[in-house]
Order: structure tokens, then sequence, then C-alpha cells
């Protein structure tokens, strides 16, 4: 698919982390990465490899050891880069309705508008019914619905997404696929996906991208030719099952390697 101009531009980019021990462990790169906009760029690669460090990057949270990212904003009124963490990245002491208001309310919306966007992203997410419940009530898979829910509703220029439906069971995970692939053709956007499982990468991505063992560097780059709209059913599709093949083969090696290298050294 051809992506008009270009939303992110990773240049030589590396990071390397002091550990207590006072080691250092070389986590990413060096990265070469051009991300267009309005792409839906997966990203898969061994435990470890740097994706999460390489996404904290791209989000501005977290400097590169050399090199550089650029990132391409409008300037009007939306808020540029918004993160969905593995660990959902909710505040305990809010409600679900004032956590996912919160974007919004950060980037100055009137509270009509607010309240129609949370009404709205609550329902599409099912959390209609916990708007005025606390976090602690919630369980893991609607947590992550609530950050989910956050993201969306600021509409930001690029979403970056860590494995946002890890924490999921099989079912519900299908059915936030099938969502979000409904939600981003409806309206297009730069995301940037990280995530473990080759069938969702193919599901979602325009682009899928892999990395190596540490320090992660991209390794293979594939298009992903579904015609969209797209639907689960793509799964079923002799090329999905050849595509997921040539991506496993390119990531089979790394794994083992990664897993070789023994314990997180951190
Ligand atoms: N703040 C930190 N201090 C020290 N080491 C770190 C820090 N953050 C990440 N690392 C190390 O950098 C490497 C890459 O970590 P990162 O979380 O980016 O990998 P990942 O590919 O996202 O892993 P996973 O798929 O398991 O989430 C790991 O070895 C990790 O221990």
């Amino acid at each position: 698919m051809d992506h008009v101009g270009r939303r992110i531009a990773a240049r030589d980019v590396t990071r390397s982390f002091v550990t207590t021990g006072r080691s250092t462990v070389h986590a990413l790169g060096p990265v070469d990465l051009s991300i267009g906009d309005d792409e839906f760029l997966c990203v898969v690669g061994p435990s470890g490899c740097g994706k999460s460090t390489l996404l904290k990057i791209i989000a501005g949270l977290l400097a590169p050891s050399s090199g550089e990212v650029a990132v391409e904003i409008s300037g009007d009124n939306r808020i540029p880069i918004a993160m969905v963490f593995q660990d959902y990245g909710i505040y305990p002491w809010k409600t679900v309705r004032a956590n996912v208001e919160l974007g919004l309310r950060l980037s100055g919306r009137p509270p009509a508008e607010r309240r129609e966007a949370v009404d709205d992203w609550l329902g599409r997410l099912g959390l209609t019914d916990f708007a005025d419940v606390y976090p602690s009530a919630l369980s893991g898979g609607m947590r992550q619905r609530v950050s989910i829910a956050r993201a969306l509703a600021i509409d930001p220029e690029v979403l970056l997404m860590d494995e946002p439906f890890a924490a999921l069971d099989a079912q519900l995970r299908e059915v936030l696929q099938d969502e979000l692939l409904a939600i981003w053709q409806a309206r297009r956007r730069t995301v940037v996906f990280v995530t473990h499982s080759l069938e969702e990468a193919l599901l979602l991505g325009d682009r899928v991208v892999v990395m190596s063992a540490r320090p992660g560097r991209v390794i293979a780059d594939i298009d992903v030719p579904f015609e969209r709209p797209r639907s689960s059913a793509i799964r079923t599709d002799p090329l999905f099952a050849k595509l997921r093949g040539e991506l496993w083969s390119s990531l089979h090696s790394e794994v083992v390697a990664q897993f070789d290298a023994g314990k997180d050294p951190r």
C-alpha cells in the first residue's frame, strides 16, 4: 500500500542502558525505519529485543543513545502522540470515566465535547456500565480496554501501542482486534503496534517489521497485501499462512538467539 508522506523517520537509532551492576546493555539498534502517514505498522521480535524501547523513543519518553527520530506533526489542535502501555498506565485513583477523559481534558476540549467522546469510546469498548468504578474493581482485560479507550478518545496524530491485547483472553482479543480494524479503517491514523502475535500483525498491519535478538535491528520488512476493509476472515486465506510462515522463518533463529543469550541482565 502506498502512503503519501512520511510521518516518522528513525535514523541510526541506538539505546543502551547501564544496569544496577554497572554493566551496559545494548538494548536497541542501530534502527533505520520510516513510517508513512496513516500507515499501520506492526513490529514483532523476540522478548527483550528493544521493541518497547523503540516505541518510547518515538514517543519522546526516552532519549536515544545515538541517532535521531523525527515525527512530523501537523500543528493543528490535535494531541500529537498517544501511547497504550503493556501495563495499562491508567490511574488507580481516578474512575474509568475520568481516566478516559484525561487526555481530552489536558488538550482543553470543552466539557460537552469531552462527555460525548468519552461516552462514545466507553460504549465501543464495552465499558459503559463501569464508567463510575475505579480500576481496582476491573479485570486486567478491562483495565487494558480503559487504556485503549483513553488513547483513542483523544484521536492523536500518531498512536503507539505496546502489546495492547497481550493480557486479554483469546476471545476478547479477537473482538478487540476486529474493533480496532473497523475503527482504523474508518479513520486512518499512523499506528505503530508492537505484538508477539504474527497473526495479529498480519491481520492489522499494512506492513510488518521483524526485529532481531537484542540489540534489536530491523531484519525483515514485509508489505501485507490484503485489501481493506479487512476482517478476521483473512486468517483462512492461504496467503495468510504463507506470510505467517515467512515471518516465522525470519523470527525463529532470533527467538532462539535471544533465549540462548540467557537471563535478562537488568
Ligand atoms: N530502564 C532500563 N534499565 C535497564 N535496562 C533496560 C531498561 N529498559 C529496558 N532495558 C533492557 O533493554 C532490553 C530491551 O527491553 P525492551 O523492554 O525494550 O524489550 P521488548 O522487546 O519490548 O521486550 P518484551 O517483548 O519482553 O516486552 C532488555 O534487555 C531490557 O532489560
